[in-house]
């Protein structure tokens, strides 16, 4: 238990937060970043844990949905500016703030909740479980195939163009599940800092605007090394289909003096390499986790998703933090209800969270432990129940 009060954050108190934030991430908060970053962090969803009269925790989210198989898309809380001040830590601050922030999306109505995770130990214990995962590529010496997709034009804006133009470009959640809407507060900040420090071009298919990325590139020129291209860096990539991405990727590679480019984030099984004539010009480098998810309500969010054909499975969740979600679930594709009957699977929050966007599958977890089997019959109809097609992919920091 902590000693601190815990409450909504009050108008007036967000600079005096949000430094304490940035302290505990290492960074130092100035009059200018300030004024960039106060139209993302309103007091509106944030609660601080206060001692002595002073903010020594914070945690915030702003509201959004979050496309999930089938394609609805979910109210949702995207959780951000976690920080505890480095003399109170390991005292319970977070935690209390987790209990109060997740009771506070319960009641909004929000049925997920997400995140991104700067560390991954922390949120398990919360209910979090990684949804989504992504790829880092490195793209050298690369060309398209004769055979790509075709056609489209690409340009590049200037910044007070991309301004305006990429926020109504973003489809988000129509296009993938782990997609969220970018909602104002998140432009807000992202137009200083994603648009203002990168490079912006955008796609033009045959139905018009399709695509954009914004990129920048480094100069790594040495002494020794007068002659090695520069190292373009990849930032956010969004294209409504496998035309509009190779016209976007024709475009980067064209890029004169570039040696190498790097696309952290981009999603498992990205369509780059099919259309690569060496499909190894694109190495995977690293593989992360993305996106960390809530289920805030269970029983919404289990009947707000489709699933894959066959006969349903009786999963029981134990929640202690949010113990309305506690119970037994029929899942399958015709509905999902709650019942009385025995379950065949057992498992906490934050493992059924890794299996809803389907990024996980059943009998894996189950190998892992982390699932509870009671009826081994269960698992190859999970197996065909919770995975999707398509690798889910959020795609938007925060
Ligand atoms: C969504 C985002 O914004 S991600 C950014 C998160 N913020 C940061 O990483 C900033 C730097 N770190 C911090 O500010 C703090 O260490 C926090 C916020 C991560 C944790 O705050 P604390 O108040 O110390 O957490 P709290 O005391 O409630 O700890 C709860 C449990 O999590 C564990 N825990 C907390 N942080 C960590 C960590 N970084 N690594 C491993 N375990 C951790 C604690 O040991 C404790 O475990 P226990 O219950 O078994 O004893």
């Amino acid at each position: 238990m902590t000693a601190a009060e815990i409450r909504p954050l009050a108008v007036g108190e967000e600079r005096v937060a949000f430094e304490l934030l940035g302290r505990s991430l290492h960074a130092t908060v100035t009059d200018e970043v300030w004024e960039c970053r106060a139209g993302s962090f309103p007091a509106e969803r944030r609660f601080a844990a206060f001692a002595g009269g002073d903010p020594v925790g914070v945690a915030g989210s702003f509201a959004t949905r979050l496309a999930v198989p089938g394609g609805k898309a979910l109210p949702a809380a995207a959780v951000d500016g976690v920080g505890v001040r480095a003399d109170h830590t390991r005292r319970g601050i977070l935690t209390a703030l987790m209990a109060a922030q997740l009771e506070d999306c319960a009641r909004r109505g929000d049925v997920v909740a997400v995140l991104h995770a700067s560390e991954t130990t922390i949120y398990g214990r919360f209910g979090y479980g990684v949804a989504t995962r992504s790829q880092a590529l490195r793209v050298t010496r690369a060309a398209l195939r004769p055979d790509a997709p075709a056609g489209g034009a690409v340009r590049l804006l200037s910044t007070a163009e991309a301004r305006d133009v990429v926020p109504r470009l973003y489809a988000g959640p129509a296009l993938r599940p782990g997609m969220i809407e970018r909602p104002d507060v998140w432009w807000s900040y992202a137009r200083h800092r994603l648009i203002g420090e990168h490079q912006v071009a955008v796609h033009t298919g045959p139905d018009g605007d399709d695509g954009f990325v914004l990129y920048r590139t480094e100069d790594v020129r040495t002494f020794d090394h007068p002659n090695t291209g520069a190292v373009l860096t990849v930032r956010d990539l969004h294209a409504a289909d496998t035309r509009a991405l190779a016209g976007l990727w024709r475009f980067l590679l064209r890029v004169d003096l570039v040696s190498e480019i790097r696309a952290p984030g981009r999603p498992l099984g990205d369509p780059l390499r099919t259309v690569l004539t060496d499909p190894r010009a694109a190495a995977v480098t690293g593989l992360d986790d993305e996106l960390w998810l809530r289920l805030v309500d269970v029983p919404a969010a289990l009947a707000a998703r489709t699933y894959g054909p066959g006969e349903p499975v009786v999963v029981e969740v134990s929640d202690p933090l949010l113990p309305s979600n506690t119970g037994r679930y029929r899942i399958g594709p015709e509905e999902v209800r709650t019942t009385a009957a025995e379950p065949e699977l057992r498992m906490a929050p934050d493992v059924l969270a890794m299996l809803y966007l389907g990024d996980a599958l059943p009998s894996a977890l189950a190998a892992a432990g982390r699932i509870e089997v009671a009826d081994a019959a269960a698992l190859p109809r999970a197996d065909t129940l919770f995975p999707v097609p398509v690798p889910p992919w959020c795609g938007t920091p925060f």
